[in-house]
């Protein structure tokens, strides 16, 4: 066993997003270069990290991929030869937007893309009411990377509250998913570090959530806490809100440790489960 492939540094970038796209590349780039100084082999950037967050703001921001923003994300890849999760950007395509991850490997190469599967409608009256379907468009498809030993599925915030879609990526294999997203101060201090454990443990793999930096003056203020999280569902770490680079430490063990120790994938029900769905 090659235990080199079976560890991983990854870099997290919870990004200062502002209205302008230029800055917001340019101030990605410059993080992924700290990253890559502090030994990160791959690193991710946040949800709409060159685009403010708000349906009404998509299409203004919108580009194809590839394109301006993505071009640049390939090319950093190549230079510092790591692996780039491109957070997320408002995709266009046709006369269709879509919230889209991309993945550049270190050739420079798409890895993979992945559009936000599950679309964030939700309506808490006067609290917090956002509709990305009166914008964008669901995607339909999975996407899984290959790091070493690490097998990645990606999802994008809104996802990380669908378990189907994390036992999914689990039976296809993977041991860690990563999410971009950007939770609000009325959903982020309730759910988003229960989400991301409540995945990590249920299906016994690494999860990292990756937030924007909290701006309190923009329309809608992202929560922050990115943060990474083992396969037991502790806390690696968590940032706080503020603009922040940091790197976390992956072992492949633990995860081969907690998935033979409480064996739940082999003692699922699926008989009785599937009987009783059925019936
Ligand atoms: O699920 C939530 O509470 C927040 C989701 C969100 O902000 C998003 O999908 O962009």
């Amino acid at each position: 066993m090659n235990q080199l492939a079976r560890t991983l540094r990854i870099g997290c970038i919870q990004l200062k997003v502002c209205a302008n796209k230029t800055e917001n590349v340019a101030r990605a780039l410059n993080k992924i270069r700290e990253a890559k100084m502090k030994g990160a082999e791959i690193v991710s950037l946040p949800e709409c990290f060159n685009s403010l967050y708000g349906t009404s703001y998509f299409p203004e921001y919108a580009e194809p991929i590839p394109g301006e923003t993505t071009n640049l994300l390939s090319q950093i890849a190549k230079e510092l030869e790591i692996i780039v999760i491109g957070g997320t950007i408002p995709e266009r395509d046709g006369d269709k937007l879509f919230n889209t991850a991309t993945v550049w490997g270190k050739s420079g190469e798409l890895l993979a893309k992945y559009r936000k599967m599950h679309l964030f409608d939700i309506d808490i009256p006067n609290e917090i009411t956002f509709k990305e379907s009166d914008s964008l468009t669901a995607g339909n498809e999975l996407a899984i990377i290959d790091v070493k030993d690490f097998k990645i599925g990606l999802g994008i915030c809104y996802d990380i509250r669908f378990e189907e879609l994390a036992k999914l990526y689990r039976k296809q294999g993977c041991n860690m998913l990563v999410y971009p997203g950007a939770f609000n101060m009325k959903t982020g201090p309730l759910h988003w570090e229960l989400l991301a454990r409540s995945r990590a443990n249920d299906n016994q793999l690494f999860t990292a959530l990756i937030s924007p930096a909290r701006d309190v003056n923009a329309s809608y203020v992202a929560y922050g806490h990115s943060c990474v999280i083992d396969p037991w569902g502790k806390v690696l770490y968590m940032a706080e809100s503020d603009e922040e680079l940091f790197v976390v430490d992956l072992e492949l063990d633990v995860s081969d440790k907690v998935r033979s120790n409480i064996p739940i994938f082999s003692q699922r029900r699926v008989d009785v489960y599937d009987t009783i769905e059925n019936k």
